[in-house]
């Protein structure tokens, strides 16, 4: 066939033919990187040569070629630009020059970017010189361009995505579209990646060890797994076996988990896999960029400063590929009915893991410990950083605040709960605003909340962060980056104190290490949150943009921080982050999975009947919220009734067999607004405690009535370069369901889309699915408040009943020495202590049973710490 003729004179058959799936996906998913610069024509060769060999691969009849012997308008009239013409138009700007014939080589070609172009041998796409506005048609093409305004490519799905100006493109793998800066920005869409290839997987991948560059120095690795799970998996591929790619400097091991790999073959979960200690060589990555800037600055021509071998991937091909990694949850749900309307108090809330990588975090963790350190020392403004008395187990923590300075509740000087807009705080340190770019770039916070400001909790083990709303002086929404440890964050509409570090709650969602936990709509405003103690030493940087209003006095705006954007790509919505949610209202048991089993078994009806602790709270009417208060946003909208005064008191109840009264420890420690307000007083208020909600500057909108599952229908959202504002913002209205709309109402349905619980009896596909149906399922919440009169709150954050071993806070945590394993205990999932899991997948230490120990792990925080608390 005339597809092969090429063979011995191409270049990629230098390849062992085994190699050659693998760089056929490396290719296809890289070519927008690879191409650009390139000339129309060029780039055409090169995605037809691609797509060939992936016909060829997959053993499909390639079409005949179009093989004309020269290229661009070297002679129109040739029969071989004739069939050139078919498939391509050929920019004018790209005529009239020098070609560059190669016919067959997918490695040679001219940059097209002054009029020259290589030849071309084989169609490779359609084009469309943007003022043109026609696009020829391209059958065997993988994509299809237009040349965005500022002349550079830019590739266009006509299929789908175009008004009519191009013809079809039957094969197109891809699209693409001028981002803003005229870069080049391809948008994959699932349905694009199935027309050109076997597999149902969109494959991004990455399995190419080696891709992940690192100065050359790795060897390309190829798991016949992963290549089996590019034809075979449902589940998106965006995936790199990064377990491989970090062995750099002779430093680390190449570490490869059994299990990761058989997950690989076997999860339809997104397998976004970082070992800890590989990833830790990520040095062309921004902080790191950060870092060897600092570096530099001290040491312009310095040692410091000899030129690294360059990366064989770009930083922006690196940063997509991982930014195509970040898997995230959108879709948390957990039911209460207040006043009489069921609502989602989750609403809103989303978690995001992959952003920040192990190498990431450790340099971050370390930077904390330093700031700690000047705090300690007095290095740091007075408002800057603030250490708790320690007067009893479950106060406070070490808070460190950046950009403003802000009471979580009255201070002993009568300054409100808020930005104390006198008070100076040190500026956004340049690593967090490294931090809070990425937030940005990677589609976790909006472009229009760039955070200006920050607070770095640091706990130690029994430390905890009381129930409270984050005030309404920062703009929603804003979010919670967790280090070191995982634990739990609860949520309810009427979180209780029951004990010292312990809170009661309506759901726990666990923050897996690494992870950016983003708070808006209902799961910001409706619900309070809190993290109960803590069983082990823990960090988490909480990023907020301040109102306008509401800045200092004299505050100036970070210039560095000003005009990021987000990525122009779109984020892969089917990279769904495995995390559930655990149901707190069977007095905390958060261990689901019985429950789940027991409810997937029974009738519908028997869910709802058989429910025996509805969660039945009046909003506002929070005991330690001074009494029946009710939200000017709440009534302004209607959704509840005015008699916010009819609560219930929800019974305290207590943890499995703890032992000890909570109720004696309330008392010390104070359940009442005032109370709580007392303990912030002395400055340091470094407790957040249970502001009040008429502190929130802006009332909330609610939507009455508002389809809960209706953003989750849509099945893509709109590519984001399209996008004039993130879909997050149609989060921002708290989604309060009133019950005429959900005339059967279900069990509520913690971790899993409204719409979905139990309507469907058999699992739908992975790749159709935004969460994981199995372990979606809960207990029923959705009760009447008459069949049910005593709502129990779980508690949580009560570690004495669970047996665990002594945190990892407790082992003698030694900054600069390496550290012991780490017992990560969740403390209500993890009856057993498990490493710490600092880059690795969030979903994964449920899967893996056992990781490579912390203590054979590298990370070392840098500096000896002596903190005087
Ligand atoms: O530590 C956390 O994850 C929560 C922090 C928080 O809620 C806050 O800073 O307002
Ligand atoms: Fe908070």
């Amino acid at each position: 066939m005339k597809g092969f003729r090429a063979r011995k004179l191409d270049p990629i058959y230098l390849f062992p033919i085994e190699e050659l799936p693998v760089a056929v996906n490396y290719l296809k998913n890289l070519l927008p990187f690879l191409t650009e610069g390139l000339c129309n024509k060029c780039n055409k060769l090169l995605l037809n040569r691609v797509d060939l060999l992936d016909q060829e691969l997959s053993y499909q009849d390639p079409q005949p070629l179009q093989v004309p012997d020269v290229h661009c308008c070297e002679s129109t009239s040739s029969p071989a630009n004739e069939d050139i013409d078919k498939y391509a138009y050929i920019p004018d700007e790209c005529c009239g020059k020098k070609d560059n014939s190669d016919t067959h080589s997918i490695g040679s070609w001219n940059n097209g970017e002054k009029g020259e172009c290589g030849s071309d041998t084989h169609s490779i796409g359609s084009w469309k010189n943007g003022e043109k506005g026609d696009c020829d048609s391209d059958t065997q093409s993988i994509g299809s361009w237009k040349d965005g305004e500022n002349g550079r490519l830019e590739p266009v799905l006509c299929k789908s995505e175009l008004e009519g100006d191009c013809d079809s493109d039957t094969q197109s793998i891809g699209s693409w579209k001028d981002g803003e800066n005229g870069r080049m920005e391809p948008v994959m869409y699932k349905s694009e990646l199935e027309v050109s290839t076997t597999s149902e997987a969109p494959n991004v991948r990455m399995s190419w060890a080696d891709m992940a560059q690192e100065n050359g120095r790795l060897e390309p690795v190829v798991y016949k797994n992963e290549l089996e799970v590019a034809t075979t998996s449902e589940a998106p591929n965006v995936r790199m076996s990064w377990a491989d790619i970090a062995r750099q400097n002779g430093k680390l091991e190449p570490v490869v988990y059994k299990s990761e790999l058989e997950v690989s073959t076997t999860s339809e979960a997104p397998n976004v896999r970082m070992s800890w200690a590989d990833m830790a060589q990520e040095e062309e990555d921004e902080l790191q960029e950060y870092e060897n800037s600092q570096q530099q600055e001290c040491d312009p021509g310095g040692v410091g400063s000899e030129e690294k071998k360059k990366p064989e991937l770009s930083r922006e091909t690196r940063e997509f590929i991982r930014f195509m990694n970040v898997q995230r949850k959108k879709d948390f749900v957990c039911l209460e009915r207040i006043k009489g309307k069921t609502v989602n108090v989750l609403e809103g809330l989303e978690l995001h893991a992959g952003v920040f990588s192990a190498a990431e975090q450790k340099r971050i963790v370390d930077f904390v410990f330093e700031l700690q350190e000047k705090g300690s020392r007095g290095e740091l403004k007075e408002r800057t950083y603030t250490a708790p008395q320690k007067w009893m187990r479950g106060k406070g923590r070490v808070t460190i605040q950046f950009g403003c300075c802000y009471n979580y509740a009255p201070d002993r000087k009568g300054n409100p709960p808020g930005i104390l807009r006198n008070e100076h705080v040190d500026p956004i340190p340049n690593l967090l605003k490294v931090m809070i770019r990425r937030l940005v770039k990677w589609h976790v916070l909006p472009a229009s909340c760039v955070s200006d400001s920050c607070i770095v909790n640091i706990y130690d083990e029994g430390d905890c962060i009381p129930p409270h709303i984050d005030n309404h002086d920062f703009i929603r929404p804003f979010c919670t980056v967790s280090f070191l440890s995982e634990c739990d964050i609860v949520f309810g509409s009427n979180l209780k104190i029951v004990g010292p570090g312990e809170f009661s709650g309506s759901a726990a969602i666990p923050l897996p290490v690494g992870s950016v936990l983003v708070l808006q709509g209902n799961g910001a405003d409706v619900a309070k949150h809190c993290v109960p103690a803590v069983p082990c030493k823990r960090i988490s940087i909480t990023f907020r943009k301040m109102d306008e209003g509401k800045c200092p006095l004299g505050f100036v705006p970070e210039p560095d921080l000003l005009g990021i954007q987000p990525l122009p790509y779109e984020s892969d919505e089917s990279n769904v982050l495995n995390i559930q949610v655990k149901s707190l209202r069977d007095g905390g048991n958060s261990n689901l999975s019985e429950k789940r089993e027991g409810i997937l078994g029974r009738a519908p009806s028997d869910d709802l009947g058989s429910h025996s602790e509805p969660r039945q709270t009046t909003q506002g009417s929070h005991s330690d919220n001074g009494g029946s208060h009710v939200e000017p946003w709440q009534r302004a909208r209607g959704t509840l009734s005015d008699n916010g005064s009819t609560h219930s008191e929800p019974r305290l109840t207590t943890r499995g067999a703890h032992s000890e009264p909570r109720l004696a420890a309330q008392t010390a420690r104070g359940t009442s607004q005032s109370e709580a307000q007392q303990t912030a007083e002395g400055g340091s208020h470094s407790e957040p405690q249970e502001p009040s909600q008429e502190t929130h500057s802006e009332p909330r909108p609610t939507s009455i009535g508002t389809p809960q599952s209706e953003p989750r229908q849509t099945p893509r959202r709109t590519p984001w370069s399209q996008q004039t504002n993130r879909p997050r913002e149609s989060h921002s209205e708290p989604q309060v369901t009133s019950q005429e709309t959900h005339s059967e109402p279900g069990p509520a349905s913690i971790g899993t889309p409204q719409s979905e619980p139990r309507q469907t009896p058999r699992r739908t596909p992975w790749s159709q699915q935004t969460y994981r149906s199995r372990e979606a399922y809960s207990e029923p919440q959705e009760t009447s408040q008459e069949t049910h009169s005593e709502p129990r709150p779980a508690t949580i954050g009560t570690p004495r009943q669970t047996p665990r071993r002594t945190p990892w806070s407790q082992q003698t945590y030694k900054p600069g020495e390496a550290h012991s394993e780490p017992q990560q205990t969740s403390q209500e999932t993890h009856s057993e202590p498990r490493p710490a899991s600092i880059g690795t997948p969030q979903s994964e230490p449920r899967q893996t049973p056992r990781r490579t120990p912390w203590s054979q792990q590298t990370f070392r925080p840098r500096a000896r710490r002596s903190v005087d608390r």
